[in-house]
């Protein structure tokens, strides 16, 4: 079977969550995490590449002092099953006795934000919370019950894109969130 073009996937493809739910949802995390941290100046950790677009939209929406920098820990590549993990670039600044936030796009497995929080309080983080665009509804979690703090909306068990998640390496570039056809 020819396999679609990157154009035909995203015309194929089944939008979930349309731009307008997908802010929405930006602004109930932004106002979960402002109750939760607002006065405890935390470091926002940005997950590369997948969070760009939820820090992109999160932080202008936190308004109250914070840090913000970045970290890149990939484990899927191009393709759509998780292997290792593979730490690109560690977190670099002195974590110890502050809260921490780690901003992600997508909470599916867990093996990469468990790996992050384990990194984090490893290095003397007080507190490790974690936000996520989306969290991935099936049992195959990492750890039993595994959770982020501040998620934005639940979707189904497709392989999914947009909003920072990639179908190799492409369409992280929309608000809205689509599942590819018949994945
Ligand atoms: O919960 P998990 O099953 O561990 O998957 C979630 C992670 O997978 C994606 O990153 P990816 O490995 O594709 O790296 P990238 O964002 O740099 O492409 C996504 O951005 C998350 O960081
Ligand atoms: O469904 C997904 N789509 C894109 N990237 C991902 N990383 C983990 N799960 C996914």
């Amino acid at each position: 079977m020819k396999l679609p073009t990157i154009p035909e996937l995203f015309e194929q493809a089944d939008c979930l969550h349309d731009e307008a739910e997908v802010l929405a949802a930006f602004d109930r995390m932004a106002a979960a995490i402002t109750d939760r941290l607002a006065d405890r100046n935390p470091l926002v950790y940005v997950v590369m590449n997948g969070g760009l677009i939820a820090a992109g939209q999160l932080l202008p929406r936190l308004k109250f002092p914070l840090q913000q920098g970045y970290l890149h820990a990939t484990r899927y590549g191009l393709e759509t099953n998780g292997g290792e993990l593979a730490w690109k670039v560690r977190p670099t600044d002195d974590m110890r006795g502050r809260p921490v936030l780690i901003v992600d796009d997508i909470l599916d497995e867990g093996h990469t934000l468990a790996a992050i929080i384990d990194y984090c309080k490893a290095e003397g983080a007080s507190a490790v919370y974690t936000a996520v665009v989306v969290n991935k509804l099936h049992d195959r979690k990492a750890r039993p019950e595994f959770k982020a703090d501040f998620v934005g909306l639940d979707v189904v068990d497709r392989f999914l894109f947009g909003c920072g998640m990639d179908y190799q390496g492409y369409w992280r570039n929309t608000l809205a969130i689509y599942a590819v056809k018949g994945l």
